[in-house]
Formats: structure tokens, sequence, C-alpha cells
């Protein structure tokens, strides 16, 4: 019978998680790059608690896709290390999920940045 961990142990596996995850995945180190710019950028411009907030959301979910990108290739890999049909639904699917994410986070970035920049530039109305 399992035996029920305490919330410290749970919180442990999960850091180590993320952490081994940015160890070995080259992508998810320059997706937390690439938000570390964007917030940098965010405070540079002075942009509305609710448009950080916006932006925190897409960051959010591009890292955690990336995770689970990640798992399932852990997993794909260790179920199927031979080539396999379904190995390569399961793995494009998942690489799928974070270009979406991707994309989606830089098309909300162009429409929250757009405006700021261009009145820093002195384009505006
Ligand atoms: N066992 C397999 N069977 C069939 N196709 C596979 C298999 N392993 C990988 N592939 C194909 O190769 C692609 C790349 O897989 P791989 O495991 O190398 O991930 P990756 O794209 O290099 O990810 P990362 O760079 O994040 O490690 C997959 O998207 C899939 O199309």
């Amino acid at each position: 019978m399992k035996t029920r961990r305490n919330w410290g142990s749970v919180f442990r596996d999960a850091w180590n998680g993320i952490w081994s995850s940015l160890k070995s995945e080259r992508n998810l180190r320059i997706h937390v790059l690439a938000a570390v710019i964007v917030l940098l950028a965010a405070a540079f411009f002075r942009l509305p608690v609710r448009d950080v907030a916006l932006l925190l959301l897409v960051i959010a979910l591009v890292i955690t896709a990336e995770l689970i990108n990640t798992a399932i290739e852990a997993a794909v890999d260790l179920a199927a290390p031979e080539w396999h049909r379904l190995a390569k639904i399961a793995k494009d699917a998942a690489a799928g999920a974070v270009l979406a994410a991707a994309a989606f986070a830089v098309v909300i970035g162009i429409m929250l940045f757009y405006g700021p920049v261009m009145a820093w530039l002195g384009w505006g109305p």
C-alpha cells in the first residue's frame, strides 16, 4: 500500500522536476530567458498591472507546456525506445502544444507592447 507523502517531499520532487528539466532541455532555458526579458521590458515600458498579469499567464502557459512536453518525451522514450507510429504521434502532439502556446504568447506580447513601444519611439498618433 502506498504511504501518504508529506507536503515537503511533494514540493521537493516537483521542484526537482523543474530543475532537472531546466538542466536537460535547452528550449525550456530559452523560454525562461525570454520570459525574464519580456518582464524586464514590461517594467521598462511601465505596462499596467493587468497587462503584466496577462504576460505572467502566457509565460506560465508556455513553461507548463514545455514541462509537460519533457514529461511526455521521457515517458515515450521509456515505453517505446524504438521507432513507433504512436510514439511519433505523442511526441509531435506534445511539441505542437509548446508551439501553439508560444505562438499565442508572441501574439499577446505584440498586442501589449505595440502601443507603449510606438509611443516610446515617438511614432504614436
Ligand atoms: N520512438 C519514436 N518513434 C517515432 N518517432 C519518434 C520517436 N522518438 C522521436 N521521434 C520523432 O522525432 C522527433 C524528435 O524527438 P526527440 O525525442 O528527439 O525530441 P526533440 O524534438 O529533440 O525534443 P527536445 O529537443 O525537447 O529533446 C519527435 O517529434 C518525433 O517526430
